[in-house]
C-alpha cells in the first residue's frame, strides 16, 4: 500500500459496500440476500464487463434502507480511506438506484452527509458529495432527480454521469447538465470507460464537464489526447476497475504510464473498491509494481489528484495538501 497523501476523486460510495457490512445491514433490515454468506458473495465477484458488475452492484443495494445505513456505509469508507493516505475525497452516489427502491433521496443525502460532516474531525479527510445520474435511465428521470435534490444542495457539490455507457451518449443529458450548472453545481461525467472517444468529446463540448471519469479510450484518438493534454483536463483513472471489468487484460497492459508520458493530467482512483480488489492506497501500490513507476511518478499522481480536486473555494487547503505530497517520505510505504 502507498500512504502518500492523495485525493480520491472517483469513488462510488455504494461500491464500498463490503460483504460483511452487506450481511450486517441485511440482518438489520430483514432483507434476504441470495448468497449463503460473505465468501459465497465474494465468489460472485467475477465480472465479464461493466454490465455484469452493475447487475450485482445494484442488486446488493437492497440492504441499504435507512439514513443510518448510509451513514455506516460512508463511515466505513472514510475509516479505510484514512488508513490509505486519503486526505480529500469527492464521493459519488447514485440517487436513482435508491429512489427506485422507495428510499427517498433525502434519506440518502442526509445519511451520507452525517458521516461526511464529521469526517475531517474523525478521519482528517475533507469531503464533497457528487450526485450521479444513471445514464441508462431517461433524461426526464435525471431532471426529476435534480429537482428532488434541490432541498439538499447545500450537501452536494456537483453532478456526474455513470452506469451502462455504450448507447447512452453524454448529449442525452444536455438539458439536465445545463440546469445543474445554473444551480451552481460542478460537472463531471464518466466517458471512455467502455464508450468511444466521441463520448469524451461530447462530455466536454456538450455537457461542459470539468473532469472526465475514466477517459481510458481517449488513447485511441491521438487528436483527442493532444487536446486533453493541452487543456489539462483531469482524467480520473481506475486501473483495478479496468482490469476487473475487462477493459484491459492485465494491469501491466494498462495505459496509465503512456497517458502520463503523453502529458495528460491523470489521477488514480478506486472506483468501487469493495468489488475490484483494492482501495486507493492499494491501487497506487499495484500500479507502481505493475508499471514500474518511480517515486517521482507516484508523487505526480498524488499532486495531480489535488490539482484536479474541487478545492477552488479553499486554495490554502490545496496548498497544504500539495506541500504534504512534496515532503512525503517513501520510506513509509
Ligand atoms: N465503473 C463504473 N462505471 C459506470 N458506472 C458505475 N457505477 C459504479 N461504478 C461504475
Ligand atoms: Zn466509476
Amino acid at each position: 500500500m502507498s500512504l502518500i497523501p492523495k485525493a480520491e476523486l472517483h469513488l462510488h460510495i455504494e461500491g464500498t459496500l463490503e460483504p460483511e457490512l452487506a450481511f450486517a445491514l441485511a440482518e438489520r433490515n430483514g432483507v434476504e440476500l441470495p448468497y449463503a454468506g460473505t465468501e459465497d458473495l465474494r465468489k460472485a465477484y467475477l465480472f465479464s464487463d461493466l454490465q455484469s458488475f452493475l447487475d450485482l452492484y445494484y442488486g446488493l443495494m437492497a440492504v441499504l434502507h435507512t439514513a443510518n445505513d448510509f451513514t455506516d456505509l460512508a463511515e466505513a469508507y472514510l475509516a479505510r480511506a484514512a488508513a490509505q493516505g486519503v486526505r480529500h475525497a469527492e464521493i459519488f452516489f447514485d440517487p436513482q438506484a435508491h429512489t427506485a427502491r422507495g428510499v427517498p433521496i433525502g434519506t440518502v443525502v442526509e445519511g451520507l452527509a452525517h458521516a461526511l460532516d464529521r469526517s475531517e474531525e474523525r478521519h482528517g479527510i475533507s469531503t464533497q458529495l457528487i450526485m450521479c445520474f444513471l445514464r441508462d435511465q431517461s433524461a426526464e428521470s435525471a431532471m426529476e432527480t435534480l429537482d428532488a435534490a434541490k432541498p439538499y444542495l447545500h450537501h452536494i457539490a456537483g453532478v456526474g454521469l455513470d452506469s451502462a455507457e455504450v448507447g447512452h451518449p453524454p448529449s442525452k443529458f444536455r438539458e439536465v447538465y445545463a440546469a445543474a450548472e445554473s444551480l451552481g453545481l460542478r460537472k463531471v461525467a464518466h466517458a471512455g470507460e467502455e464508450g468511444p472517444p466521441a463520448y469524451i468529446r461530447e462530455a466536454l463540448d456538450v455537457l461542459g464537464v470539468e473532469r472526465i471519469d475514466h477517459g481510458l479510450r481517449a488513447m485511441e484518438d491521438p487528436e483527442l489526447v493532444e487536446r486533453l493534454a493541452r487543456e489539462q483536463v483531469p482524467l480520473t483513472l481506475c486501473p483495478l476497475s479496468n482490469v476487473r471489468l475487462r477493459a484491459v487484460d492485465t494491469l501491466e497492459d494498462h495505459p496509465l504510464r503512456a497517458m502520463m508520458d503523453a502529458g495528460l493530467l491523470v489521477t488514480v482512483n478506486s472506483d468501487d473498491p469493495s468489488y475490484f480488489g483494492g482501495y486507493v492506497g492499494d491501487t497506487f501500490h499495484a500500479v507502481r509494481e505493475a508499471l514500474a513507476l518511480g517515486q517521482e511518478q507516484l508523487r505526480e499522481l498524488a499532486r495531480n489528484s489535488f490539482r484536479a480536486a474541487f478545492l477552488d473555494h479553499d486554495e490554502p487547503r490545496r496548498e497544504r495538501y500539495l506541500a504534504a505530497v512534496e515532503s512525503y517520505d517513501f520510506d513509509r510505504d
